[in-house]
């Protein structure tokens, strides 16, 4: 079985060894033992705090094959960004410059560094080991989520973003950070993204530009690749933008990665997962699967299965193995959603 739960301690070699495998560009995971830990640990206390409303908390989880006991993969949402550092990004807006006089009309694009994701909840940190990116795994890992917002929505930023990985190459270059490494940043944009993942960002509101900085004054290579996201990013793009995810116009300041954004409440899946009382004994034969998680915070476990339901009752029959792999009892509920 595949089992959704959060991250504990034992699991650094694992998160180490996708934070490797992940690669640059991938700001949430630096190959960085300090910040590893403390993202478990931080984890570890998001799970178990008594929240009124989201402030720094970090929901980060595993997928783990039970039958193996191996980490195959890793998914994330944060509360809300923001409010202990500032979160930036890239807004792109228009200028228009127009003169009767000379009869000229320019309609021009402009970046400017903004702060307007301040308190919205992240999703982060999607990565599934690449035997496993077969069937329903990565839908059912990036789904996953949408449960747990469903079921604790005060825990979270009322707006859900997510920043996806930009254009960048194997060696860790970005052809849209090359003109900030060259006219501002001085480091390069691996440095620079680890930096980021770690939370060191003192450097950017020091080194970035001051004023909006014009796209057609940037290098060709650069402006063709802003709003664009990294080749192995396009499925996490695909899956969020089928959940009413959009983009409006804000990039990463490095690599110029879109973020797309939903409210919370207009989540797809958020508005379609119901909640089932568990009933255990012989599951029928059916062949429509589900997500289906527990209703619980620290003991939250995730998974997919072939289940009956039905719209007229609000009971569901789970197997002992199943109902045990979701720590559920009979008579407690899950949330499902239709795969
Ligand atoms: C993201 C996942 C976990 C997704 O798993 P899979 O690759 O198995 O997904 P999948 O089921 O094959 O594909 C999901 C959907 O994308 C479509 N799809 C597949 N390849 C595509 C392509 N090249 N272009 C456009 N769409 C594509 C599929 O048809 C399917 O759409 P239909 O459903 O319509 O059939 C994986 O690709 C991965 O680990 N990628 C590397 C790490 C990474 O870049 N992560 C995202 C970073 S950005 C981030 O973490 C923030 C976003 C977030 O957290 O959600
Ligand atoms: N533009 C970027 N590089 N954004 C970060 C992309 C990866 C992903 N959002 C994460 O959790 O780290």
């Amino acid at each position: 079985m595949l089992i959704i739960r959060p991250i504990c301690a034992s699991d650094y070699e694992a998160l180490y060894g996708i934070a490797v495998e992940s690669g640059h560009g991938f700001t949430s995971l630096p190959v960085n033992e300090d910040l590893l830990r403390s993202k478990i640990a931080r984890a570890e206390a998001s799970f178990t705090k008594d929240v009124k409303k989201p402030f720094d908390e970090g929901y980060l989880m595993v997928l783990e094959d039970t039958t193996t006991k191996e980490v195959v993969g890793t998914c994330g949402i944060e509360a809300a960004v923001g409010m202990e550092d500032a979160f930036y990004h890239y807004r792109l807006g228009t200028e228009v410059y127009h003169s009767k006089q000379i009869a000229v009309r320019n309609e021009v694009e402009t970046l400017t560094l903004c702060h307007d994701y301040t308190g919205a909840a992240e999703l982060c940190t999607l990565f599934l080991k690449d035997a496993y990116r077969k069937g329903n795994n990565g839908r059912m890992l990036s789904r996953s989520r949408f449960l747990l917002l469903a079921q604790h929505p005060h825990r979270f930023g009322e707006t859900v973003i997510a920043e996806m990985r930009g254009v960048s190459d194997e060696k860790g270059d970005s052809p849209f950070y090359e003109w900030l490494q060259k006219h501002f940043l001085g480091i390069d944009f691996v440095e620079a993204d680890y930096l980021s993942g770690l939370g060191k960002k003192a450097f950017m509101a020091e080194m970035m530009p001051r004023s909006p900085v014009y796209v057609c004054m940037l290098p060709k290579k650069a402006q063709k690749v802003i709003g664009e996201v990294h080749s192995n990013t396009k499925p996490a793009l695909r899956l969020l933008q089928a959940e009413g995810f959009k983009f409006r116009n804000y990039v990463d300041i490095f690599d110029g990665g879109p973020t797309v954004e939903c409210s919370l409440t207009d989540i797809k899946s958020v508005k379609r997962s119901r909640l089932l009382t568990v009933e255990i004994g012989n599951m029928p034969r059916t062949d429509t699967s589900f997500i289906i998680s527990n209703t619980k915070l620290a003991d939250y476990r995730a998974t997919a299965a072939k289940l009956s339901v039905s719209d007229e009752h609000d009971n569901v029959v789970l197997s002992p193995e199943l109902a045990q792999g979701l720590m559920v009892e009979n008579g407690q509920q899950i949330r499902v959603l239709s795969l």
